[in-house]
């Protein structure tokens, strides 16, 4: 957007500038070198997306309408009480978080509501959304009235301008990822995640990039999901992973931080602290990039010959650093619960 730092050189802007947030190099080196290791196994790559359960699993139209649904409403699915969570049980498991939204989506699909079809969420219900996104535990979904908001007026722009498919949205872009961002950021008004910091506007873009990172990965990169710089995506701004970099020591708070975010206190969006968390998290992962990038190509030139092509570690970008990241904090919930996440209501994460 026209005046907007990108993610990229905001995250480095905010990093040069914060007060409260802060990274550290050794933190840093340690994810950078997990994530070197697992690379090396083969299977560390864009892969990885669809091997959740919940996730579709074909890469065509459907799919990628599926996908871009889930990111219209992949914000805000935290609780006060961790144990107390909005919840849905789908084919006898039960799901919190952003896995409740696609079980909730998977499950009003499969109830006949073509939560999907942008001729049916265009025009969707409170009614409607009460029921396909009830919740299995007294915790209902956070924010429905802004989902069903945010739901009508992006279905109602692919019924207008894009014939009811964000697979021509994506045709639009014509496989360059920017021009996707530059194209989800003027359509679709609700993925425009910019804040006031420092006297610039700094442009986070946390689901307007997921989408991007999420097709790439539902289509392994081929087809509808080919873009020629994916690697210009940033990880997203989300609250899960500055609690995973704290917790592996990439990122540390002042101790006033610390202690409002240990008091629960409900940011307002674009607040400094706020942005700070977001914006230096974003920084680190590039920095986590980074250096697993130098250790690939340290030993590329340290062995002297070309790996076989199916021998050659795949390049590790932010979104697979991302993943990395948000699917470990899922992993060790309990180890990483110590490590307070940042509690804001709102529309952009
Ligand atoms: N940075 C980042 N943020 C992500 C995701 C995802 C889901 N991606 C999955 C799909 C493929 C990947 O491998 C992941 O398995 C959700 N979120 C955000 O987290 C928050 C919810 O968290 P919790 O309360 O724990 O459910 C909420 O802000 C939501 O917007 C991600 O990947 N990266």
């Amino acid at each position: 957007m026209e005046g907007v730092l990108s993610p990229r050189d905001a995250g480095r802007f905010i990093s040069e500038t914060s007060k409260d947030v802060f990274i550290e190099d050794g933190g840093v080196q340690k994810v950078a070198n997990k994530i070197y290791e697992k690379s090396r196994t083969g299977e560390f790559n864009v892969k990885m997306w669809r091997k959740h359960e919940l996730n579709p699993q074909t890469m065509d139209e459907d799919a990628v309408n599926w996908v871009f649904v889930s990111a219209v409403l992949n914000f805000s699915f935290w609780s006060e009480k961790e144990s107390n969570r909005f919840t849905v049980q789908y084919k006898d498991k039960s799901h919190t978080g952003y896995w409740a939204l696609c079980a909730a989506m998977n499950r009003a699909l499969d109830e006949g509501n073509k939560i999907t079809t942008a001729s049916y969420y265009s025009t969707v219900t409170m009614d409607q959304m009460k029921q396909m996104f009830r919740s299995d535990s007294e915790i209902e979904m956070p924010l429905l009235e802004e989902r069903q908001r945010v739901l009508v007026e992006a279905g109602g722009v692919l019924m207008k301008k894009y014939q009811g498919s964000f697979a021509n949205v994506i045709r639009e872009a014509d496989k360059s990822a920017q021009s996707l961002l530059r194209l989800v950021l003027q359509e679709f008004p609700s993925f425009r995640d910019v804040a006031d910091y420092g006297g610039k506007k700094v442009g986070l873009y946390k689901r307007a990039q997921i989408l991007i990172g999420d097709i790439w990965g539902c289509c392994e990169g081929q087809g509808l999901g080919e873009f020629t710089d994916i690697n210009t995506i940033t990880m997203f701004a989300d609250y899960r992973i500055p609690q995973a970099l704290v917790y592996f020591g990439a990122l540390r708070y002042s101790d006033s931080l610390m202690e409002k975010l240990k008091q629960c206190h409900l940011f307002k969006s674009g607040e400094k602290l706020e942005v700070e968390i977001r914006g230096v998290s974003l920084w680190a992962c590039e920095l986590i990039r980074d250096s697993i990038a130098a250790k690939i190509s340290a030993e590329i030139s340290s062995t002297g010959q070309e790996k076989k092509p199916e021998e050659k570690v795949a390049e590790v970008n932010a979104i697979l650093v991302d993943h990395y990241l948000w699917d470990l904090r899922r992993e060790m919930a309990d180890e990483m619960s110590p490590i307070p996440f940042h509690r804001c209501r709102g529309i952009y994460y």
